[in-house]
């Protein structure tokens, strides 16, 4: 199985030091890859990034991949990547995401002290119940809330606007300010959502691989504005946050 499992990864020439822990990163899309492997290589002066094998790059210790839009594909994503990959010591779910007003401005980044599926539970006469409630298992996974402090002070010291705080996971982009308003009273503090995150901690967390989630804030959460959205923006600052997470984890 080892053999098998390192083949493919071996055969695109990722593989890089069989006996190195592994850093797998998973996007949703491939501007959100490119922006971290730009990022990387400026952390890793010394690397190049390999041999592109489909959606997957590889930096130094860093394997990344653009593993689709939402939790299902991310957790599907992450968990073939885990599957077919080295061993890994984390896995970070990164990319763009709205931020609640007042907790995280277009432009900033919000790095996840814990991910929480906010729409997993059902709808009850009293409200929202989460599955934890209903008694189905957990809505959450938590990270390392330490690193994650880490992270956001390590990027506000680059000039970053940045803080460690709960990052939400949704199906669907959230376009009111009733939807938002409901998401903090189920989350108090969460400072941004994204679509991904859940997916991808859950994969890892099944796996006993410790989760993180970077989100680079590209608009608001509440009534959908199209022409406000900044992705540019917040890809720059994706880049940015991927430029000093070797530092951070120790590990290029
Ligand atoms: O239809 C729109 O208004 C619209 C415009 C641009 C992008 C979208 C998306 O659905 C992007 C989803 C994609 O980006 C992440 N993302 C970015 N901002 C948010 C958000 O406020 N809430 C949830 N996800 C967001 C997400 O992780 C996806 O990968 C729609």
């Amino acid at each position: 199985m080892k053999q098998k499992k390192e083949g493919r990864l071996a055969a695109s020439g990722l593989l890089h030091n069989e006996g190195a822990s592994y850093v797998l990163v998973v996007t949703a899309v491939e501007a959100e890859r490119d922006a971290v492997v730009r990022g990387l290589l400026k952390a890793c002066p010394k690397e190049t990034c390999g041999e592109a094998e489909g959606p997957l790059r590889r930096v130094g210790r860093y394997i990344v991949v653009a593993g689709g839009v939402g939790p299902a594909a991310a957790a599907a994503s992450t968990a073939l990547a885990i599957a077919g990959g080295p061993a890994l010591r984390h896995v970070v779910s990164a990319g763009i995401g709205g931020g609640f007003p007042g907790a995280a401005p277009i432009g900033s980044v919000v790095v996840a002290t814990e991910i929480v599926s906010a729409d997993l539970g059902a709808e009850t006469a009293q409200g929202f119940a989460c599955v934890d409630e209903l008694g189905f298992g957990s809505w959450r996974v938590r990270t390392d809330s330490g690193r994650a402090e880490a992270l956001a002070a390590a990027l506000r010291q680059d000039g970053v606007i940045a803080s460690a705080a709960p990052v939400l996971t949704l199906s669907t982009v959230t376009g009111s300010t009733e939807t938002a308003a409901e998401l903090l009273r189920r989350v108090p503090g969460a400072a941004a959502e994204a679509m991904e995150g859940y997916g991808a901690a859950l994969a890892a967390s099944m796996q006993g691989i410790e989760a993180m989630e970077i989100r680079a804030i590209s608009n608001a959460v509440g009534p959908r504005d199209r022409d406000a959205w900044r992705i540019g923006d917040a890809l720059a600052s994706l880049e940015r946050a991927a430029a000093i997470l070797p530092e951070v984890l120790n590990i290029r």
